[in-house]
């Protein structure tokens, strides 16, 4: 599955329901047992939630983005397939969300492409199953100080912290993942599925279980209007930049 929204690959509902809608179709194709996923937008994976949709809209959009998220990830973590993330350009927060969510992350080892969960620097607040799904993937007092200080690491970092799996140079990002991916499918569905499960359920099972809490905890926290004012500021930084 190639992410292609330029220019920077964000999660906006639209991209979100797309991206369900396509892993849904996947799932249920019994001849499909593994995903690829990457960007065909140069040097971004993704850059994260549109910040767009959690910036003045109706508390009614804050609550169905946010369910769309879920969604997306709870689709996602607990996917039958095998998912490979072959990260080909940087990635912060919910663009990191989907490769941690992945079962293998391979990084192009590019100095200048980032990945992290990097929240904190925005004045906003990773979720609990964000943190999980980090915690999981490096442990906790990696995820601890990366989640406290919102930090987004080098690939280099990344692969030492165990953030990556691999790195690898871009013309071999395809060879590598379809590598991986052969590795993880010559074995029995039913075995990798089930460990998989086992692995997972915790985690997946504590969102479902507060499902519309959490909803309702976003649109609380998002609509609050100094966080509000974060995000304007936010974006605004990300335009000045570019002058
Ligand atoms: C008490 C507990 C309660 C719990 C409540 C839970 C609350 C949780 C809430 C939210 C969680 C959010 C997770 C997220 O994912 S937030 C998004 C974070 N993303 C970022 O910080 C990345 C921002 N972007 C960048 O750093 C760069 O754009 C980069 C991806 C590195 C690409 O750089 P570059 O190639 O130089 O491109 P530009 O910066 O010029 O960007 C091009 C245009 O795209 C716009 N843009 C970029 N990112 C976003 C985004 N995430 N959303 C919307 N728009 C984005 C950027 O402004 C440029 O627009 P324009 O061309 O109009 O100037």
């Amino acid at each position: 599955m190639k992410f292609k929204s330029p220019p920077v690959n964000s999660l906006s509902l639209d991209f979100i329901t797309e991206f369900c809608i396509g892993l849904e179709k996947l799932e249920n194709n019994r001849e499909c047992r593994g995903v690829i996923f990457t960007s065909a937008v140069p040097n971004i994976f993704s850059s994260g939630l549109d910040i767009t949709e959690m910036c003045g809209k109706s508390m009614e959009h804050y609550a169905e983005f946010w369910r769309a998220v879920q969604e997306m990830w709870l689709r996602l973590y607990g996917s039958n397939m095998v998912t490979v993330a072959a990260v080909n350009g940087s990635s912060p927060a919910g663009g990191c969300l989907i490769a941690l969510t992945c079962d293998y992350r391979i990084m192009v080892e590019n100095p200048k492409f980032v990945i992290g969960l990097n929240e904190a620097q925005l004045g906003i607040v990773a979720p609990f199953w964000f943190k999980d799904t980090f915690v999981n993937t490096v442990g906790h007092r990696v995820a601890e100080r990366s989640l406290q200080l919102g930090s987004l690491h080098s690939a280099s970092e990344a692969h030492r912290l165990g953030l990556v799996d691999e790195l690898v140079p871009e013309v071999k990002l395809q060879e590598k993942a379809a590598a991986v991916m052969a590795q993880w499918l010559a074995l029995p569905d039913h075995a990798r599925q089930l460990t998989k499960s086992m692995m997972r359920k915790a985690v997946l099972d504590r969102l479902v279980a507060h499902r519309e809490e959490d909803v309702q905890n976003f649109v609380n926290f998002i609509s609050k209007e100094s966080i509000q004012k974060s995000l304007r500021m936010y974006m605004e930084m990300l335009k000045k930049k570019k002058r």
